[in-house]
């Protein structure tokens, strides 16, 4: 059973999503954005280090390792921690566009059991921007990057000010990742639409 609800369908007035010149070229591998993002920071000693790749378009591929620290059931990746995955791999798509948003909405759809000791190999694409909305979906399959669909995810983010983060976040790590000596890292940060 999938569907994709009203809040995730792109109004008739939204247009494509356009890649940003200074954008990573395709196949380049994009760092983390934050060392102890619990997604992608090499800071996280049970993170999921997912790892993730610019594609052509506004698209991204990503690979993610399910480890032990991952079981919801014995011997099987935790829902949550696959939602995660895929979370990630489309927030990293908002570095294409070089605008910093946050998720509104995920929907995710669990098609099959993904063990423990599995690569989760994502796609990731953004479909539609409408003002401050931006519409993407992805797909993780196991086996291979041409393998069985595992999970399917569909999302809206929505652009934020760094002020998002600066009036939010709890000023001992804003502080800190303001100080980041890694200046591109420093940038994904805290910049808006450089
Ligand atoms: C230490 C600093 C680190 C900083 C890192 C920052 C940037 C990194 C840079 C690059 C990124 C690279 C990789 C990113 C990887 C991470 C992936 C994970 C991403 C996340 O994991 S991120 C955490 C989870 N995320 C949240 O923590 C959001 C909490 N939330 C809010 O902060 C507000 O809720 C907000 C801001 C979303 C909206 O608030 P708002 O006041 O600005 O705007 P408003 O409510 O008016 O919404 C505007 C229009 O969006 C529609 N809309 C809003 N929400 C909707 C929903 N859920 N469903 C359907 N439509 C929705 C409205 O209906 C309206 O639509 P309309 O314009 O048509 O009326």
């Amino acid at each position: 059973m999938s569907g994709t609800s009203a809040a995730l369908t792109p109004p008739a007035d939204a247009i494509r999503p356009a890649r940003h010149p200074d954008a990573p070229a395709p196949g380049e591998l994009i760092g983390a954005h934050y060392e102890h993002c619990f997604g992608c920071g090499g800071g996280q000693a049970h993170g999921l280090h997912l790892e993730a790749r610019a594609g052509e378009g506004v698209a991204i591929t990503a690979e993610f390792t399910v480890r032990e620290a991952h079981q919801g059931a014995p011997g099987l990746a935790h829902g949550g921690v696959l939602a995660t995955a895929l979370d990630e791999t489309l927030g990293s798509l908002n570095w294409l566009l070089r605008v910093i948003a946050v998720t509104g909405r995920l929907e995710t759809d669990f098609r099959r059991p993904v063990p423990v000791g599995t690569v989760l190999f994502l796609e990731a694409e953004v479909t539609a921007v409408a003002g401050r909305k931006i519409y993407s979906t992805a797909t993780g399959r196991i086996g291979g990057p041409e393998g069985p669909v595992a999970v399917r995810a569909e999302a809206l983010f929505i652009e934020v000010k760094v002020d998002h983060f600066i009036e939010n976040g709890r000023p001992e790590e804003i502080r800190a990742a303001m100080n980041d000596p890694d200046q591109i890292r420093r940038a994904r940060a805290f910049e808006v639409n450089p």
